[in-house]
């Protein structure tokens, strides 16, 4: 389990604030890696030792997994129990059913007696409300992490609709603060949405944001940096297929590295110059 201020800590000592995001596509990972018993594994494995000093997190992605049925999940399981323990493990998963349901979805990604697999923060959705989050509250110490205003273009289908607490993703965000505190809830954000973190700002001053969508989706780490970072920095920037496809070839994991080291020097310029450093 990692504490708000672990992950503050964390971020001070590495002088960044990246997630790697483990998104593992069988048809994408180096050929020579097929010949070994768990081809999902060994790649993230190779990934994670390149690159595990120069992040705070790792997101595997759920559908990368769940695609491949019972194999799939074996590889998901040994990714994380193959992660460092003292680094936040984040399982996107972004689950969203009746509390009946999200019992067993808690279960699945976060009790390691259960599952196998004890994740230290899980995305959810929070279309169904109140009773589908709670039961993820129940896992002390384990985060849960809202989709608030998503990097998608479908994002302003229902996400900005106007409702009488403000837009969609305001109200999202306002209500879910009454459910628990910012040492137990983050919202994703997208890169790709960078204006609106002032917005943003005002209503979850503290909370972490999970921020995917530079790299491949185009996102501005600058214009993220500022208008969403605080004094605790208060970001999570997730990178995948940028940096785990960085090269297909038998350097892949040295090319991952060159393209962790390339974003953590810009965030650690940035967290320079909010004067965290
Ligand atoms: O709004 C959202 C929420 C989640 N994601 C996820 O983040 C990564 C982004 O991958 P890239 O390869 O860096 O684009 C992926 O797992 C998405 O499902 C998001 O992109 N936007």
């Amino acid at each position: 389990m990692i504490s708000r201020q672990q992950l503050i800590d964390q971020i001070k000592q590495k002088r960044s604030f990246l997630c790697v995001g483990l998104d593992t596509d069988i048809n994408k990972i180096p050929q020579f890696l097929l010949d070994y018993p768990d081809p999902v594994f060994e790649f993230n494995k190779r990934i994670i030792d390149a690159t595990k000093d120069l992040c705070v997190a790792y997101k595997p992605n759920s559908a990368f997994y769940e695609c491949m049925g019972v194999k799939g999940l074996q590889s998901l399981v040994a990714t994380w129990e193959y992660l460092p323990k003292d680094i936040l493990s984040i399982i996107d998963a972004k689950r969203g059913d009746i509390g009946n349901t999200s019992d067993k979805y808690a279960q699945a990604f976060l009790d390691e007696k259960s599952s196998g697999m004890s994740f230290d923060a899980i995305t959810v959705t929070p279309y169904m409300g109140n009773d589908s989050i709670t039961p993820y509250l129940k896992y002390d110490g384990k985060w849960i992490i809202i989709l608030a205003l998503t990097s998608s273009i479908g994002s302003k289908d229902f996400q900005y609709l106007e409702t009488n607490e403000g837009l969609l993703y305001e109200t999202v965000i306002k209500k879910a603060n009454t459910w628990a505190g910012a040492d137990r809830l983050m919202y994703v954000v997208g890169a790709t949405k960078s204006t609106e973190f002032t917005a943003i700002r005002q209503y979850a001053p503290d909370n972490f944001l999970l921020v995917p969508g530079v790299g491949a989706q185009g996102g501005s780490l600058a214009d993220v940096c500022k208008y969403g970072i605080t004094k605790d920095c208060g970001l999570i920037v997730n990178a995948s297929r940028s940096i785990i496809y960085a090269s297909n070839g038998p350097d892949f994991a040295e090319a991952a590295r060159a393209e962790a080291l390339s974003i953590q020097q810009q965030m650690e310029a940035e967290l320079e110059k909010a004067g965290i450093l």
